[in-house]
């Protein structure tokens, strides 16, 4: 009988293993992860599980008593520790191995961190640290305009905290959506109240605050660090898969290894509509990633090339996001200013597209990034 083990417990993993067993796999599946909870939605963790509008038990994928009754040998609290691919075993924190037909890393992402006394945003526990910091009201400074760093600002303001944010970037989500729409994003945090600090650094997190760079300091009773995330690739790199960003893997997110395929936040893949590899955080990427992957480890022909997709919410602001912006040479909006939809062109052809407050249009968006073909703007 054949065994599929699985690194990684979170969304990627979890759905990889239900795929197995939904397209009919007998073997055996074993899915490892180094936490303690079984596999969840990080999404809620930056909204409203941490505004506490959501109860704990929604953000888990599935309810407890479902991994027995799939057959499927969930290790939680175990770490995979190293990865042998010749002789196809994983060794386990606890000292045993254990051996694999194919093998799947699902290993996500770990918050960077800044030296000093600041919270990271990635588990169900630092979401409930940063729920009980809220909640004591007080000065939050938050050093991050991307999506967590966003997120958490709106939820410690609607906790009634005062909240300021640091960003080196002239706009906030500079980098993934560039300075005209980040603007959007920064006009909706001052209106409820955010003090917005651009085009600054945060030089040092100290005891009691943040030193910046221009030599300020802002005094702080909670300093959450959202400075990104970086992939959990040195069991890969270790064992001698090719790693660059993340672990890279062909369309059919095989690794370097036949055996051995990667998915969700630590895959670094080839993206046959943007003719390069791309390595997406995002938790469709995981949700549809996952079963891709487990295709493929059941020899089915697979081409994941689903368009990169993202949402968030913040304060009044709900908004979808597809695609990948990077290389864009014009920017068109339609709408009005808080329910419009904005495209990305490169050379005429649509490579993003994001819709704020207007629901129901993904589908489209996403039809006119796959056309590929040059549109004249005013179309
Ligand atoms: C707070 C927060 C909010 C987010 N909000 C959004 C959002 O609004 N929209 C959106 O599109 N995306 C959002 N994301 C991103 C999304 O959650 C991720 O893309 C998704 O969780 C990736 O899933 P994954 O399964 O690839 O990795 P992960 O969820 O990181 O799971 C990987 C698991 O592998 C475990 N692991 C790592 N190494 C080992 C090892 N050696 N042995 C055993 N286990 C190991 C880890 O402990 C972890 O549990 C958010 C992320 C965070 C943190």
């Amino acid at each position: 009988m054949a065994t599929f083990v699985i690194v990684g417990a979170g969304l990627a993993g979890a759905k990889a293993a239900q795929t197995l067993r939904e397209e009919g796999f007998d073997g055996e599946v074993v899915l490892i992860g180094a936490e303690e909870e079984r596999p969840y939605e990080r999404p809620p963790l930056s909204k409203g599980y941490l505004q506490g509008r959501s109860e704990r038990e929604k953000i888990f994928v599935h309810p407890p008593y479902w991994y027995a009754d799939q057959e499927i040998d969930l290790r939680l609290g175990v770490t995979v520790t190293g990865i042998a691919l010749d002789a196809h075993e994983v060794a386990l924190d606890d000292g045993s191995r254990m051996s694999y037909d194919k093998l799947l890393i699902t290993t996500g992402a770990s918050p960077r961190t800044l030296p000093g006394q600041a919270y990271t945003l990635r588990t169900v526990a630092d979401s409930e640290a940063l729920k009980a910091g809220f909640a004591a009201g007080g000065r939050v400074v938050i050093i991050g305009a991307g999506w967590i760093g966003l997120e958490s600002a709106a939820a410690a303001r609607e906790a009634g905290c005062e909240v300021t944010v640091v960003e080196p970037a002239p706009t906030p989500l500079h980098r993934v959506l560039g300075p005209e729409l980040g603007e959007v994003f920064a006009n909706v945090h001052r209106r409820h109240g955010v003090d917005l600090r651009l085009g600054v650094s945060a030089a040092e997190v100290e005891a009691d605050g943040v030193r910046l760079g221009t030599g300020e300091r802002l005094p702080a009773d909670l300093v959450v660090a959202g400075v990104g995330a970086a992939p959990n690739v040195n069991l890969a790199r270790e064992a001698g898969l090719e790693v660059g960003d993340g672990i890279l893997t062909d369309a059919a997110l095989r690794t370097s290894h036949p055996d051995v395929y990667a998915a969700g936040d630590v895959a670094e893949s080839y993206h046959p509509l943007y003719g390069r590899r791309l390595r997406v955080e995002h938790w469709a990427n995981a949700l549809n990633g996952g079963p891709a992957a487990a295709r493929s480890m059941l020899g089915q022909e697979v081409v994941y090339d689903r368009v990169p997709y993202f949402y968030t919410d913040q304060f009044d602001l709900g908004m979808e996001f597809s695609g990948d912006t990077r290389g864009y040479d014009q920017v068109v909006t339609r709408g009005e200013e808080l329910e419009f939809i904005a495209y990305w062109l490169r050379e005429g052809r649509v490579i993003a597209g994001m819709n704020v407050n207007v629901w129901d249009v993904v589908d489209d968006i996403q039809r006119l990034i796959r056309s590929g073909g040059p549109l004249p703007p005013q179309d």
